[in-house]
């Protein structure tokens, strides 16, 4: 799918330049704005954070004490609010039931002879000493064994995975919303400068030595996955400053009746101005908008892809009521997914052979760096967001990716009752940090339309046509990586 630089266009500085230029094509796909607009704000927003908002979402296992790999952090936590609130083991619904047991895994001995065990007693068909098979696997080999598995594991993960650490704590999400924590300067440069400059692709030879590191009138030199990586980092970096914007910090003790000792919180405009308004950030503010909606479409996709699997899974946390109802929304919602018409085609990605191959190697090994560098964030509010969001993300990615969910057939087979335990392939956490990704991105583009309303003085009214055709067809050649011209076609 095409890319033309001229949709990244600079708007003239009013006070609603933001929202200018985001409208119409995305890029990349043959989906718009206005469409995503609708279907996200009257569609799937009020699904997706009723869905979180459930038990088995709400409870997110982090280790949140793991060393920065990179360098010695020098940061303080200089806020109250970067601070979080961990939980007891206890006070988690579903804790001790399968989930800590759930991927303690059994050694080939063990499962053999309980096999047999069980199998063969009182059979008479077979002599067992003649048919006996020797299973035995010394433990210096299992050993050996443990490690191909984990590296087998890792081969298709885009993220570290630290569920299983023993510093991991459970973290209530619902008390420690996403907002603004005072956390700034260098030591949060250095990790965007980190993600953009070292752990993303970028236009070869670029000639910038400070933020932005990328602009977008030099991505069609890139090819569509390194495009589309960058995209998806830049999308999820605008989503994470709108929250702070939508949930500032107005005044430490609050003001009359909003008087609180958690302060007064809310949106605050001309941060977001000067975040996003193409006359404060190079032009770049509404391209940075737009990625937030791509990387949106791509999470999308994920869900949609896996979703027969999803509608599977037990979401148990020891409540069956609860349960039950979050399988229904599970259920409801990915229905709806499905049948956005747009979805984003990531089969055109990938596609040239050991080139392609290596590509994707590269493309992953830079995603797992980003997760490593959320280690180094020195806030612990942001870190756990940060590390939830990249870990959405990177389960996104794998769905996508690692070619197992490729084969998962139509929607229907959502509908079938069975409900695979043998057959799991993604871990609790990464259940849990994909849909909180997901909706995190929802929520940002939903405040959008607030602040789009503020800039223009119009009360709270849904923008947007359901699936209004217009650009949708104005899709352009592939410009994959390895498939001939990097150059896009431009719409035609
Ligand atoms: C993982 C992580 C999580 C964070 N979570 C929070 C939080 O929960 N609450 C909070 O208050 N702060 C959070 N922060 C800090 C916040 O993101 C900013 O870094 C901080 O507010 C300073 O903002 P800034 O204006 O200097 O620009 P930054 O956001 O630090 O950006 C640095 C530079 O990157 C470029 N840039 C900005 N946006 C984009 C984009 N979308 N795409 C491409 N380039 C871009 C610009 O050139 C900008 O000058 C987090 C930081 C990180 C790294």
């Amino acid at each position: 799918v095409g890319f033309d630089t001229e949709l990244f266009e600079t708007a003239p500085c009013d006070s609603n330049a933001c929202f200018d230029s985001l409208h119409g094509s995305l890029g990349d796909c043959s989906c718009n704005v206005d469409t995503i607009d609708y279907f996200n704000n009257v569609k799937i927003f009020p699904r997706i954070q009723s869905l979180v908002s459930k038990d088995y979402f709400r409870f997110y296992k982090v280790n949140l004490k793991k060393e920065c790999p990179f360098w010695v952090d020098d940061s303080r936590c200089a806020m109250k609010y970067c601070h979080i609130k961990t939980c007891s083991k206890e006070s988690v619904p579903g804790y001790d039931s399968e989930y800590e047991n759930e991927y303690l895994e059994e050694s080939p001995a063990t499962k053999y002879s309980e096999n047999t065990q069980s199998k063969c007693k009182g059979d008479s068909d077979h002599d067992p000493d003649l048919g006996y098979l020797n299973m035995t696997i010394s433990a210096a080999n299992q050993f050996e064994i443990a490690k191909w598995k984990a590296y087998d594991d890792s081969v298709e993960n885009f993220c570290q995975n630290d569920d299983k650490d023993v510093e991991a704590e459970y973290v209530d999400l619902s008390l420690n919303p996403e907002r603004y924590t005072g956390y700034k300067g260098p030591s949060a440069h250095r990790i965007w400068r980190s993600i953009y400059q070292e752990n993303c692709f970028r236009p070869k030879s670029n000639p910038y030595e400070s933020f932005p590191h990328v602009l977008s009138s030099d991505l069609g030199n890139m090819c569509l996955e390194k495009r589309v990586f960058y995209r998806a980092v830049s999308g999820l970096h605008s989503s994470i400053n709108i929250h702070l914007c939508s949930k500032y910090l107005l005044s430490e003790k609050g003001i009359g009746f909003a008087a609180s000792p958690e302060g007064e919180w809310g949106p605050n405009i001309a941060e977001f101005q000067r975040r996003f308004d193409p006359s404060q950030t190079f032009g770049e503010g509404p391209n940075w908008l737009k990625n937030l909606y791509f990387v949106y479409l791509l999470e999308m996709r994920a869900l949609a892809k896996a979703g027969p699997y999803l509608e599977r899974e037990d979401y148990f946390t020891g409540n069956p009521t609860e349960d039950e109802e979050t399988r229904n929304a599970i259920s409801n919602m990915l229905g709806i997914i499905y049948t956005f018409p747009e979805h984003f085609n990531e089969s055109l990605m990938f596609n040239g052979g050991l080139q392609a191959t290596q590509l994707k190697n590269e493309f992953r090994e830079h995603f797992r760096n980003i997760s490593r560098i959320m280690d180094c964030v020195g806030c612990d509010k942001c870190k756990l967001w940060g590390k939830l969001q990249t870990q959405g993300l990177g389960t996104a990615l794998k769905i996508l990716f690692s070619g197992k969910w490729d084969s998962e057939g139509d929607p229907d087979q959502g509908k079938l009752p069975l409900r695979h335990k043998s057959n799991k392939r993604l871990h609790r956490s990464e259940i849990v940090a994909l849909f909180n990704a997901f909706a995190r991105l929802s929520n940002s583009i939903r405040e959008l339309e607030n602040f789009r309303n503020m800039l223009s003085g119009h009360s709270s009214e849904v923008r947007g046509n359901v699936f209004s055709g217009g650009d949708s067809k104005r899709v352009s050649a592939n410009s994959a990586c390895g498939s001939g011209s990097k150059k896009p076609a431009k719409w035609s």
